[in-house]
């Protein structure tokens, strides 16, 4: 059975009157334990495909499938999502951020526990009472990451989660997330407008182009992948060329 399937999904939208066809009849595979990074064009699909993969809209036509069962906004694919920028509740201390999504009836000794090994996980020892506003920009993306691994789902849903930092946070941030890949043993997919990021961070690279799967790219390389290789240099290019900038 597969794990995650997204099986012919389209969608349109009408803007005043005009059809867009964001998606059209797009289908992946996505294995257990992957690392998926989906790059393309600004308008190509890519933020559209995650908000499909999260249910937090649902497809015109074509199903995602998670162990055989089709998701739903009722019954949505088990994942946590991280965005662009940190979506902190600015009231609230990086460990109750963690816990945001838990009832305080829920809120017992065991899960406190885990929220507190989460801050470690995601690098932020010391800072569990600190709050949005003393944090930086990469460390507030380090508490939604721990929001979205708390609950152990077998999915991570990242929509240019680094896309606001500046470059060394974004390198630091980048083999965080490596990291975090390679301990939590959970299928990641990420959005990311950079080439250079979607390599090496993605197992397999996937470009959309107008609403579709232009190319799928697995990348064999170990981690860290340094840029200067040929290897990586030749498959930058494969992108570009997919994505339309092939020189
Ligand atoms: N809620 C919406 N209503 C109407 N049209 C939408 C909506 N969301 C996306 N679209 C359209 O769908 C197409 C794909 O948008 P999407 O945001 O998925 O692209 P993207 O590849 O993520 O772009 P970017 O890289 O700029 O974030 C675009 O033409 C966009 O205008």
């Amino acid at each position: 059975m597969s794990f995650l399937s997204v099986e012919n999904v389209s969608k349109c939208y009408s803007i005043e009157g005009r059809r867009v066809e964001a998606l059209r009849e797009v289908s992946l595979e996505i294995g257990e334990n992957e690392f998926v990074t989906v790059v393309g064009r600004s308008g190509s699909g890519k933020t559209t495909l995650l908000r499909i993969l999260a249910s937090l809209e649902p497809p015109t036509a074509g199903s995602v499938k998670f162990m055989g069962r089709s998701c739903s906004q009722e019954e949505p694919l088990p994942a946590g999502m991280v965005f662009q920028e940190a979506r902190l509740m600015p009231w609230l201390s990086a460990l109750d951020n963690i816990l945001f999504a838990y009832p305080p009836r829920e809120r017992n000794e065991g899960l406190r526990e885990r929220a507190l090994k989460m801050i470690e996980t995601v690098g932020l020892k010391g800072y569990e009472r600190a709050l949005p506003a003393q944090l930086s920009g990469g460390m507030a993306q380090r508490v939604a990451l721990g929001r979205a691994l708390v609950k152990n789902p077998p999915v991570i849903l990242l929509d240019e989660p680094l896309g606001a930092l500046d470059y060394f946070t974004r390198r630091t941030m980048q083999r965080e997330l490596i990291r975090l890949y390679l301990e939590e043993k959970k299928s990641f997919i990420m959005v990311t407008h950079d080439v250079g990021e979607a390599l090496r961070l993605g197992t397999r690279v996937i470009v959309l182009g107008e609403g579709r799967v232009a190319r799928e790219l697995p990348v064999d390389l170990q981690y860290p992948r340094p840029r200067s290789t040929p290897a990586f240099q030749g498959l930058i290019d494969e992108v570009l060329g997919a994505i339309g900038d092939g020189e």
